[in-house]
């Protein structure tokens, strides 16, 4: 078996009302690296302890009383739990029959194995599970992995409405001397490369904006930056009741960094040009990376802002009066 991610921040959850079963599972996570296994003999404990702290992996027995491994899942799933619903589960059960593999998908585990199993099959959906993480899906009454497999219409049905692919979560972990390895502390040259889980307020997400639609307004305070992935956005000021151009972004430019670095309002406004998608990076987690910053350069870049966000005023004020001009008034 080839141990290729580093395990060691992941904290694991075994519940299992066997003794003897959590005991197996716990000497082979530790095989695999994994540090911190935290262990519950029910469902219910199970939930309790999901309830309190960080988890990134729990692996729950199928055949349990009075709450059986679907049924725990479901209540994980249900969306009450929203600190730790993005928490990998997988399920094992002596049944193979494809009822229960349906059931356990649907109610929103990651990974299923079928009993007995060996440490190398375990490794493996743990690897897959937290490496390739499924699309993650949140509607009302669920939030966990994406549950869709069939892109193909069942018999009979001519055609299928096939909802557009959904973005997939970061992977927790990173296979050892994978494309992210560059990102390995340079203190650390052998150090497995860790992608940490990020805290809800980090993750960047996604957003369509309509052409005409403003995303923000001049004066507003900052909460997020923007990076265009299709589309067009226009930067305008209002000037004397005129609304000015200052410039316009296209695919790949950023707009909407500045309040987020200097925590000064919006300099100016934003509006989608034509139909736009972002990708959306909330304030937490630029300032997360700021945060690594020499202080010396954030005093070049507050400096750089001030005479940005001069320039931008001044800017706006030469284009009012052209625009005056040219209308004659
Ligand atoms: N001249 C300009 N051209 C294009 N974008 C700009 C210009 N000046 C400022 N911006 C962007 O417009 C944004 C308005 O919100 P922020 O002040 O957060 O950050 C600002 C910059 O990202």
């Amino acid at each position: 078996m080839n141990i290729d991610v580093d395990l060691s921040p992941i904290t694991a959850l075994i519940i299992d009302d066997s003794r003897y079963a959590r005991s197996f599972i716990k000497t082979a996570l530790q095989s695999f690296g994994i540090k911190t296994i935290l262990e519950a003999g029910d469902g219910p404990t199970g939930l309790e302890i999901l309830g309190q702290q960080p988890v990134h992996l729990v692996i729950v027995d199928h055949d349990m009383a009075p709450m059986d491994g679907i049924d725990f899942t479901r209540f994980l799933r249900a969306g009450d739990m929203v600190a730790c619903d993005d928490v990998a589960v997988i399920m094992m059960s002596a049944e193979s029959a494809s009822e229960v593999v349906f059931q356990a998908r649907s109610a929103g585990v990651n990974e299923f194995l079928v009993k007995p199993m060996s440490a190398d099959s375990l490794f493996r959906r743990i690897r897959n599970a937290l490496v390739n993480p499924k699309a993650f899906v949140r509607s009302p009454g669920f939030r966990g992995p994406d549950r869709r497999t069939l892109s193909r219409p069942p018999p009979g049905v001519a055609e299928r409405r096939v909802a557009p692919p959904l973005p997939k979560p970061l992977p927790l972990v990173m296979p050892m001397g994978a494309a992210g390895a560059a990102a390995r502390p340079a203190s650390a040259p052998h150090a497995p490369v860790v992608q940490a889980p990020k805290p809800v307020q980090e993750r960047t997400g996604r957003k369509k904006f309509h052409a005409g639609q403003i995303i923000f307004n001049e004066g507003d305070p900052g909460d997020m930056a923007y990076v265009v992935e299709s589309g067009k956005v226009a930067i305008f000021k209002t000037v004397g009741g005129q609304k000015v151009k200052l410039g316009q972004i296209g695919t790949n430019g950023v707009f909407g960094e500045m309040a987020l670095i200097d925590n000064e309002p919006r300099m100016a406004s934003a509006m989608a040009a034509e139909d736009t998608v972002c990708l959306m990076i909330p304030m937490a987690a630029l300032k997360a990376q700021i945060g690594k910053t020499p202080d010396l350069v954030i005093l070049v870049l507050e400096t750089l802002l001030h005479d940005i966000r001069k320039m931008g005023r001044e800017l706006g004020q030469v284009r009012a009066t052209l625009e005056k001009k040219r209308a004659g008034k």
